[in-house]
């Protein structure tokens, strides 16, 4: 039978033309939506082609008076649309219990019999609460099917208070797999979707948990209405910050970001107060819990959501009619699946739900969708590959082999310090201690970087994304210690032994630290794998922090051994994406090799050491919490004061680079100033003029100065005034040039 079914699979395709202004990448790539219903007797599978790259804001409105008409037509439904979290068929999914013991007919979620078994259970829902009845799309014949996906948020018959803000957060157009998703939310059918990072998930679940305030609301239903899972808190705060900005025109809407206290984890919440974190949300960790009773919608961590839920018997998620799991190949597998089920056996089944991830297919989700899912809609947005590279995100990949380790960080000056790459680097590497330890190499050329860790209070962490995002500083080095995990588990998983990979996510300085996964970077130019990542999963991920919103990038893996080079080329093979050598002569950066290893050696592990404990008391220092205890205890506070003065004792030679050893290449392209600080923009001007004519009358052998990404706006400026280029004043030269006069 349910062979039978597959057969009866249909393609229907749609294209969608892009209007020009939206246009960033020059080839115009397919974006392919397949929307695969399980629910349907025919297990349909609808597919449309949309041109443009990552999908974003790429839709057009052609057919625009028949979507009108039809966005009319639905407004007028949209009463009777989005309320009771149910099934598309308008029966309620079984409780866990019931679907663990259904599970060994699921294994087909398509079969027959299934939606038979569901059907009984519904009947008894509906009876027991007719005023969701009433609310319910389910008792629209049509709720069954796969909803068209539309090309405008006009058509999507949102409530003019979320439209508006919609507008306000600069949303012009839904992406493929928003156009997709938010119609068959809003018509009420649980989702699994399956999208490239950076491709606008958030919104596509984002939107209909508003729509669905927005109905709540008119209803005067209390209590917490919807619940979204994230993997970390880095998320929590970014998903919250978004889900905010959507309700901004709601009235009364509480958007609680719930960032509970763990065993183990009490002094990193408690961290540093005041930082963007306590501004966006106003609450301390400690008093989320309390303000998430009564919170319309709660973003947290499966174990945050767990605590929040407390033990009572009538949890605060009783009244839970929606729920979202992002990242949910990881939220719902590994360490964090006791915490996962335990929060979601505490939401109702009859919540409707929706799963979503750029790795969907990783390990262990069939069966977790079972647990979540009742026959939902399967969502995949994939290019046709057609794309740049076969990458769905529009990014380029390469790696560069290299003879040994302390080589990634030769590669490193020349790419940071000598601006191979310019824009905002995000450098990823696997430990803590590797962190601070390029940290510390970089500084001593002046090169203003970061380390984000899961050491640091999330606070803090936030603060340093946004910071990073503002561009404060562009150069990012994020610890991915999660992906080690992952390999490790992946591992394990597969040799059977499950027990031990929750103790080895156990153990953790801080579970709910990640950055490779979901976190918004904006603008970044180049993702560096300065350690390679050990799964796929991971790389796919770190990967998406570069070429998001339909923005191009370049992914750089720095291979050191040929396990490691297998690996990635393995990695792209699985992506279906050419990772390609990079094009770069170690043999024109040979000349820094001397200054670099010499710094390496004075990176000694004290001095990293010493760097890890400075961080920590940086954060000491600002601390809002101890600032009482400052007030009566100055010395304290000036003695850490002193220590963190000495440790930016830095000697100054450094960052200056002699221009008789830049390579050929690279003369005209490096500033005297190294990168990474915004104030670097200053420079774009240009020289003045009397600073050209003090720089011209140098010597030959003075330090490379102000040129670059300087000189080439210098350049313009002297050809624009008809300043000629002075010839270098070479002894030799000269000579040569005597000799042929006379
Ligand atoms: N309709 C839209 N038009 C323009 N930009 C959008 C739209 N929707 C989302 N974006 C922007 O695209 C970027 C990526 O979105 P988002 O973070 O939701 O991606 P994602 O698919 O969740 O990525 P990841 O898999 O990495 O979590 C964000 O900066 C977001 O503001």
């Amino acid at each position: 039978m349910a062979k039978d079914s597959r057969k009866l699979k249909k393609k229907r395709r749609v294209s969608f033309s892009l209007p020009e202004a939206e246009e960033k990448h020059e080839d115009s790539p397919k974006v392919q939506v397949s929307i695969h219903d399980e629910a349907s007797y025919d297990d349909e599978v609808e597919t449309m082609d949309v041109e443009g790259s990552n999908g974003l804001a790429k839709t057009d409105s052609s057919d625009e008076s028949s979507d009108e008409a039809a966005s009319h037509e639905s407004e007028a439904e949209s009463d009777a649309e989005m309320t009771a979290p149910r099934e598309a068929n308008g029966r309620p999914k079984q409780s866990e219990s019931d679907s663990e013991s259904a599970s060994d007919s699921d294994d087909c979620a398509s079969n027959s019999d299934e939606n038979v078994s569901s059907s009984d259970s519904a009947d008894e829902s509906t009876s027991e609460d007719e005023n969701d009845e009433a609310d319910t799309p389910q008792n629209d014949p049509e709720a069954g099917q796969a909803p068209p996906s539309v090309s405008s948020f006009g058509e999507m018959s949102l409530d003019p208070r979320v439209e508006r803000a919609i507008e306000r957060v600069g949303w012009r157009k839904p992406t493929p797999v928003q156009s997709a998703v938010v119609p068959a939310a809003l018509s009420g059918r649980d989702v699994l979707v399956s999208a490239p990072t950076g491709s606008g998930k958030t919104g596509a679940y984002a939107i209909p948990i508003v729509q669905h305030i927005c109905r709540a609301k008119s209803l005067e239903r209390s209590g917490t209405k919807v619940v979204v899972l994230v993997p970390t808190r880095e998320l929590v705060h970014q998903v919250t910050g978004v889900l905010k900005a959507l309700c901004r025109y709601i009235g009364g809407v509480q958007v609680a970001a719930v960032m509970s206290r763990k065993k183990g984890n009490t002094k990193k919440n408690q961290g540093a107060k005041g930082g963007p974190a306590k501004q966006a949300h106003g609450q301390q960790a400690s008093e989320a819990l309390t303000f998430t009773q009564s919170a319309d919608i709660m973003v947290g961590t499966p174990a945050s959501i767990v605590n929040a839920a407390g033990t009572e018997q009538k949890s605060a998620l009783s009244e839970v009619q929606f729920v979202v799991v992002d990242e949910a190949d990881l939220v719902l597998s590994y360490g964090y699946e006791s915490d996962a089920k335990a929060a979601l056996a505490k939401i109702p089944p009859t919540a409707q739900s929706m799963l979503l991830s750029a790795t969907l297919e990783a390990d262990g989700m069939a069966s977790f969708r079972k647990v979540v899912l009742r026959r939902p809609l399967t969502i995949k947005v994939t290019t046709d590959g057609d794309m740049k590279d076969g990458d769905p995100t529009g990014a380029s990949h390469y790696f560069a082999r290299l003879k040994n380790h302390k080589d990634r960080y030769l590669v490193a000056y020349a790419m940071l310090r000598l601006n191979v790459v310019c824009g905002k680097v995000l450098l990823f590497v696997n430990h803590v201690n590797s962190a601070f330890r390029l940290k510390l190499f970089l500084d001593q050329f002046k090169v203003k970087s970061a380390v984000l860790n899961s050491e640091l209070p999330a606070n803090s962490r936030m603060h340093c994304v946004s910071q990073f995002n503002a561009g404060v500083f562009d150069i990012l080095i994020a610890t991915d210690e999660s992906k080690d995990d992952e390999a490790l588990v992946g591992k394990k998983k597969k040799s059977g032994s499950k027990k031990t990979d929750c103790k080895k996510r156990k153990v953790d300085a801080d579970e709910e630290f990640g950055l490779s996964r979901g976190v918004d970077f904006q603008d970044v130019a180049a993702v560096f794998n300065f350690d390679v990542p050990e799964t796929v999963a991971s790389y796919t991920h770190r990967a998406g922090r570069t070429a998001r919103a339909g923005r191009s990038g370049t992914v750089m893996s720095l291979v050191c051994s040929d396990k490691d080079q297998s690996r990635v080329a393995e990695m792209g093979r699985e992506l279906g994406v050419h990772i390609g050598p990079l094009a770069f002569r170690m043999d024109q950066i040979e000349a820094f090799r001397y200054r670099v290893e010499d710094c390496l050696r004075m990176v000694t592990d004290a001095a990293v050491n010493g760097a890890r404990l400075a961080d920590v008391q940086r954060e000491i220092v600002n601390s809002e919490h101890l600032q009482d205890y400052f007030e009566d205890n100055p010395q304290d506070l000036d003695a850490l004061r002193h220590t963190l003065s000495l440790a930016k004792n830095i000697p100054e030679h450094l960052a200056h680079i002699p221009s008789y050893l830049l390579p050929v290449a690279l003369r005209g392209s490096v500033t005297k100033d190294p990168r990474g600080s915004k104030f670097r923009t200053k420079r774009k001007r240009g020289p003045s003029k009397r600073s050209l004519k003090k720089k011209s009358a140098g010597d030959p052998l003075k330090t490379f100065s102000n040129k670059g990404l300087a000189g080439s706006s210098r350049q313009r400026f002297q050809e624009r005034h008809g300043i000629k280029k002075r010839q270098k004043s070479n002894p030799g030269q000269m000579m040569k040039k005597r000799r042929r006069v006379y």
